[in-house]
């Protein structure tokens, strides 16, 4: 079998990130534990191990290289699933205050196993975006907030943007032409109280090309966001 925990790193290496030997370790046991549920549960399309590694845990990782997380911060992974960008920013950053918070529950009983076998804590939230959103402890608390595949960037930033303090940043995890998508999203960004801080794109060892959208709080939310789940979908800002 490929030497999972060497790829990772050689990998890593190549875009500019160092992963050490207990990382790759983490990330092997994380790796094992999503495959093997994956047979049970639909937790992911991606069954090859090189993929994992690349297309999960290398691409989640990668925000490091465009965000300086200081130490302590708050951060939420909104629609997490199995983890992503999550887990693998907490195994990169332990000291990271981290929220896992997904709509369906058997996702998060995976991340409890998972936590749990890799010694790391999360808070894990079983809730909609947009009503956890409206509640004291999630609103305006976080310095952070990402999301990988979730939903479109206009109605991702009303499930995403009510999260942040003011100053905190959402990191929107999208693929090759993030343009048309920010241009759409312009508006809710602005009702919101954000603004578009800049967009990076890079390209994984398998030639995924792939964009992170930097939005910043630069103004108090609205008390009328976000607004319900229907509302946001059929009408997005
Ligand atoms: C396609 S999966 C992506 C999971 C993970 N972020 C990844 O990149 O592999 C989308 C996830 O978002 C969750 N989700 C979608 N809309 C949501 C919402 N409004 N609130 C909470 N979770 C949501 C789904 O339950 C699902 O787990």
């Amino acid at each position: 079998m490929e030497d999972i925990q060497a790829l990772l790193i050689s990998s890593a290496q190549s875009m500019g990130i160092e992963i050490n030997k207990g990382q790759a370790e983490s990330f092997q046991q994380y790796m094992e534990q999503l495959l093997n549920w994956n047979e049970k549960m639909n937790l992911t399309a991606i069954k090859e191990p090189r993929e994992v590694a690349e297309k999960h845990f290398l691409d989640s990782i990668l925000i490091l290289k465009y965000l300086k997380l200081p130490a302590n911060a708050k951060l939420i992974d909104v629609g997490t699933g199995a983890g992503f960008p999550g887990v693998p920013l907490k195994i990169m950053r332990p000291e990271l205050e981290l929220t896992l918070l997904d709509g369906l529950n058997k996702r998060l009983i995976f991340l409890k196993d998972v936590l749990g076998h890799l010694h790391l804590q999360a808070e894990l939230v079983h809730a909609r975006a947009e009503e956890a959103g409206r509640q004291k402890p999630f609103r305006g608390k976080f310095d952070f907030a990402t999301a990988r595949a979730v939903a479109p960037l206009n109605i991702l930033c009303e499930y995403c943007l009510p999260f942040l303090k003011m100053g905190g940043t959402f990191v929107a995890m999208k693929g090759l032409e993030p343009e048309q998508e920010t241009e759409e999203a312009k508006k809710a960004i602005a009702l919101l109280g954000c603004e578009l801080a800049k967009i990076e794109k890079f390209t994984l060892p398998d030639g995924d090309r792939r964009s992170l959208i930097f939005i910043r709080r630069t103004e108090p939310l609205p008390d009328l966001y976000p607004r319900h789940g229907a509302k946001i979908s059929k009408n997005p800002l």
